[in-house]
């Protein structure tokens, strides 16, 4: 490969990124204080590692991808650890995971010289705590050091503390134990510990930590042990050695006979200060009345027999396809455990076959954690849009270089309005947070000015309207600008997508493409327009064929037929949805009672407020839209709905609270909601003492529990009915 050229962004990148992620990391490890998202910390992590295999001119030897975590704080006596605690390489993905697979293979080809895709193999998942690592040392089988995991090279003593976590035990539960044995895992804060103990700082007026992680590093430099054991620290084991006890510097670590770099890590000597005590040489399995354990979850169990508590949710995996099955069924059952995990640790099972592979500088080779999907992540703008909606509303968007954010690639974002991005001082070029959680809009939540490239300029609302050039229209008292122009493409665009939606007219086959092409071709001019189509004027279009021009003619003939509320809500009228459209035919059953009826009368309607009747008071009352129901009445649509008077409001339902929860067999939930609504009833979204009637269809959850405790009567829809029925006679 030819070397790249590296321009002055990229070095100025390089070296803004390097900055950040040093004062991140410093304040993740030392002050136990993080600001930043680790979801973030990792990416832009990942994008400096890609940047530095990309121009390796640019590697310096103090850039945060060449140590593992960071030098500890001083107020203990520090140890060097005789192998020492790695890091974990990251995969985000099953494609990260399936490259790992690749690369140990070929590598293991390479050491061993054999073909060794054949040997069976298989992995061991476990869940990745979200805690400090320890390194717990017993001599005899008497636990004599506790170490953290500080720098990876170089730890603090902090016994006292490591013996007042109850779930490690001062001695090992066997009858002749090996001289020394080394077990390593993981301290961490139940979840509930962790909150008590920010109720408490909250209540002492003490800063609060940040997550239970920097909450258990907190505890573990805690110099009052006391302080330690009431906080209930846990712990889980996952790394099992044994050796001879001996003095002395060692030369290089080895284990199993495999050598790593180890011992020439970025940052030995840096880091290693002060009072350092040796530990112990790690040696071959030396005889001892223990099962020689020949796989990490042989390791395990022999950890279990010793006296600890293993994480009860390790896996045998035979192949990745497991693997990524125990990873999906984590990412969501994560949320049921009593401890904060933050991925998944794959390892191969086999010693032998790790031994071979042995280290990096930084990773074990045969094992790597795979991260959930993040709910934030960088990325940088290029360009920032802006969005006419069907109401005239203008969104402003950043378009960013694609990220991976909950699952799926996200390219946009919205900036909400003006307001918003004056806020942010969002610019083209930034690298921003963007934050998707399940199924809301991703939007950019904060912008890392640090890395802000020179010469950008703050973003400027357009004046006029980028569809149709009309001055956009920003109120002083509202945050969201509009293009006030009734013939804008974009709000007819919008409002044809509306009208053909399934809530409203429900026309098959009448889209946002077919919807394009009608406004730039300057077929449609309203919606009143659809219903003069005929298959000829279709057949003008690009790319329509006689059969689907056939069908779409009749789809909308169809649509003739739909009942006066779903015309309501088709009409697009501002704060009128399916269900408030559905409540107010209910009370006025013709088009002309409505428009008639004054911001007092509709307001009078359970269930529509006076925003609500004034903005259908002022939809009438503009001469267009009189001339656009006069042409759909002409069409044939309904404006004329069943009558059903005040009077006959349902005795059985008027002042009755409701809660419909769960499928129904044949309406819709918010159907059902407006029915009661119009009879009088009252619909709200939780149970509770007050709630007279629960309407439970397929599938109820929590609400139906909560009614059952409560002895809250229960309908189902034929029942609801029945109850309706009852009112109307
Ligand atoms: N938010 C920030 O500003 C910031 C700064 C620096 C680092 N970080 C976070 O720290 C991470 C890097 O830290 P790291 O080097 O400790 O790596 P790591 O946390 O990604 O992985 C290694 C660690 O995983 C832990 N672990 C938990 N369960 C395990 C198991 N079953 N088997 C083996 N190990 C297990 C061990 O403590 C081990 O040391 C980054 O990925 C980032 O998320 C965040
Ligand atoms: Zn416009």
């Amino acid at each position: 490969m030819n070397a790249l050229e590296i321009t002055p962004e990229i070095k100025q990148r390089v070296q803004d990124l390097r900055k950040l992620l040093w004062q991140a990391s410093y304040e993740y490890y030392v002050l136990d204080a993080p600001t930043m998202e680790d979801a973030v910390y990792d990416q832009l992590y990942r994008e400096l590692v890609d940047l530095e295999t990309r121009y390796p001119a640019l590697i310096v030897s103090d850039s945060p991808t060449q140590r593992v975590g960071e030098r500890p704080a001083s107020q203990f006596v520090s140890v060097k650890h005789n192998i020492p605690l790695y890091s974990l390489e990251n995969a985000f993905g099953n494609e990260d995971l399936a490259k790992w697979q690749e690369r140990w293979q070929r590598q293991l080809l390479a050491v061993s010289g054999q073909p060794s895709a054949d040997e069976p193999f298989d992995y061991v998942c476990e869940l990745k705590i979200d805690g400090n690592a320890l390194a717990l040392t017993y001599e005899n089988g008497i636990l004599v050091r506790g170490v953290t995991r500080g720098d990876g090279i170089t730890g603090e003593e902090i016994t006292q503390n490591v013996k007042a976590i109850r779930s490690i035990p001062l001695r090992l539960n066997l009858d002749n134990p090996p001289p020394v044995v080394e077990v390593r895992g993981e301290a961490f804060l139940p979840l509930s510990s962790f909150e008590q103990i920010n109720q408490e700082r909250e209540q002492a007026g003490e800063a609060l930590f940040a997550n239970p992680r920097n909450a258990a590093a907190g505890t573990l430099r805690q110099l009052d042990s006391k302080i330690v054991a009431r906080r209930k620290l846990d712990f889980f084991p996952y790394t099992l050695h044994w050796g001879e006890k001996a003095e002395g510097r060692r030369q290089k670590a080895e284990v199993d006979g495999v050598a790593g770099e180890i011992g020439e890590a970025g940052g030995v000597e840096a880091a290693t200060e002060g009072k350092v005590t040796q530990n112990f040489l790690p040696q071959p399995i030396s005889p001892s009345p223990l099962p020689t354990p020949s796989t990490q979850w042989d390791c395990l169990e022999l950890l279990k027999q010793m006296g600890f508590r293993v994480n009860p949710e390790r896996q045998q995996c035979a192949d990745l396809q497991a693997v990524q099955e125990y990873c999906d069924r984590w990412s969501l059952d994560r949320t049921q455990l009593r401890y904060m995990t933050d991925g998944v640790v794959v390892k191969i099972n086999s010693l032998a076959l790790q031994a071979q592979l042995g280290f990096t500088q930084k990773f074990p080779r045969w094992a790597i954690a795979l991260k959930y999907p993040a709910e934030e992540a960088p990325t940088i703008v290029k360009r920032i849009s802006v969005n006419v909606g069907r109401t005239g509303a203008v969104t402003p968007l950043a378009e960013m270089r694609p990220v991976q954010l909950a699952g799926t690639t996200v390219a946009r974002a919205t900036l909400h309005n003006s307001d918003r991005i004056a806020e942010l001082d969002i610019r083209i070029g930034d690298t921003v947070i963007v934050r998707k959680a399940g199924e809301i809009i991703p939007e950019v939540v904060r912008v890392l000015y640090d890395l802000r490239p020179e010469n950008t300029m703050p973003f400027q609302m357009p004046s006029q309207c980028p569809e149709c050039s009309q001055p956009l229209v920003k109120p002083d008292d509202e945050a969201v600008t509009r293009c006030i122009n009734a013939s804008c493409p974009a709000i007819l665009r919008g409002a044809l997508v509306h009208w053909a939606s399934r809530q409203a007219l429900d026309i098959n086959g009448l889209g946002e493409k077919l919807v394009l092409q009608f406004v730039d071709t300057d077929l449609v001019r309203s919606v009143a327009d659809l219903y003069d189509l005929t298959v000829d004027r279709l057949l003008l279009l690009e790319r329509m064929g006689k059969k689907s021009a056939e069908k779409l003619v009749g789809a909308i003939a169809d649509s003739k037929q739909q009942p006066w509320a779903r015309v309501l809500y088709g009409l697009g009228i501002r704060h009128v949805g399916s269900v408030n459209a559905q409540i107010l035919t209910q009370r006025f059953t013709s088009v002309e009672a409505l428009a008639a009826a004054d911001v007092g009368a509709i307001a009078t309607v359970f269930g529509i407020g006076t925003e609500i009747a004034e903005s259908v008071h002022d939809w009438f009352q503009n001469p267009g839209n009189q001339q656009l129901i006069q042409r759909l009445q002409a069409a044939g649509l309904q404006f004329i709905g069943e009558v059903v008077d005040s009077d006959q409001v349902s005795a059985a339902i008027a002042g009755k609270t409701f809660v419909v929860t769960g499928t129904l067999p044949t309406l819709k939930r918010d159907e059902a909601k407006a029915m009661i609504q119009a009879a009088g009833g009252k619909v709200t979204d939780s149970v509770s003492k007050k709630t007279d009637y629960l309407v439970v269809g397929e599938d109820a959850g929590s609400k139906l529990t909560k009614a059952q405790t409560l002895g809250v009567a229960q309908l189902s829809e034929v029942e609801l009915l029945e109850l309706l029925d009852r009112g109307e006679e």
